[in-house]
């Protein structure tokens, strides 16, 4: 793999088998035995091939249910590709809510789990535990398994992870909506500051502001299609005709 990308998408695609729930309940079944349960396919993600080179912050647009968290769970390694591969040249890091981050463990357990998984020594991960901890603001929830956590939390948590502990690669799915302000006001400046430089960064926003201050390129997505992949202006504008 040529050293200057990030990451390479080769005719990736994913698509989910969804059986109805209804046919779940045993009064659905009894009354329903010759009727098997429907079942449909959504296809997530089509059938979609891009480069995204290191120090890139990539957008990531479209409507709801159009394939951006599927896509970044792809590349993030989180699912598998029905077809192609993605190839990763780094360590990454998913901030999606805590994808990547196990609920029944601690926040504390959390820190030293996420901080070997981005390669760290358990000196080294001691070395920027606090760090982590205040970023978070999280000292009096250090010890709480991180089911009990707010979806903001688990958040901060994650952002704080993969800020302190270096990873190359990040996936921000929405991560501007889910913090307070305080904590958006975080977020912007670790975007503003020497830290992101050299970094790669995939952000999943529904606010132009953030896509437009922060992405040097964007991807538009509709229906599980990349339409387009490049120019963030050009993506903006398609995106906000989509939602005409
Ligand atoms: N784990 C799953 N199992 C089955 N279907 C899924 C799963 N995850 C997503 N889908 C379906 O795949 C499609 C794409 O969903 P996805 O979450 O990737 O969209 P999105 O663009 O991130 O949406 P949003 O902007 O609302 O977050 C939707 O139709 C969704 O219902």
């Amino acid at each position: 793999m040529d050293n200057s990308f990030a990451i390479q998408a080769k005719n990736i695609s994913k698509t989910f088998h969804i059986t109805e729930d209804s046919h779940n309940t045993v009064k659905h079944r009894l009354f329903n035995i010759f009727n098997p349960p429907r079942s449909k396919n959504v296809n997530a993600v089509k059938m979609m091939s891009f480069d995204i080179k290191k120090g890139e912050c990539i957008g990531l647009l479209g409507r709801n249910g159009c394939g951006k968290s599927t896509l970044t769970k792809l590349m993030a390694g989180v699912y598998q590709t029905d077809t192609g591969y993605v190839k990763i040249n780094g360590s990454t890091m998913l901030m999606n809510l805590g994808v990547g981050m196990s609920h029944e463990l601690t926040a504390r357990e959390n820190i030293y789990v996420s901080g070997s998984v981005l390669g760290m020594k358990i000196k080294e991960i001691d070395a920027i535990f606090d760090t982590i901890v205040d970023f978070a603001e999280l000292r009096e929830f250090i010890d709480t398994k991180i089911k009990y956590f707010s979806s903001g939390m688990v958040a901060r948590l994650g952002f704080s992870i993969a800020v302190n502990a270096g990873a190359d690669i990040m996936f921000l799915d929405e991560i501007f909506a889910v913090g307070d302000v305080k904590f958006q006001e975080k977020a912007i400046k670790v975007f503003e500051s020497s830290w992101i430089k050299g970094k790669t960064v995939v952000l999943v926003s529904h606010s132009m502001d953030t896509i437009r201050n922060y992405c040097s390129r964007a991807g538009f997505m509709k229906n599980g299609e990349m339409v387009y992949f490049g120019d963030t202006e050009k993506a903006i504008e398609l995106y906000m005709a989509d939602n005409q």
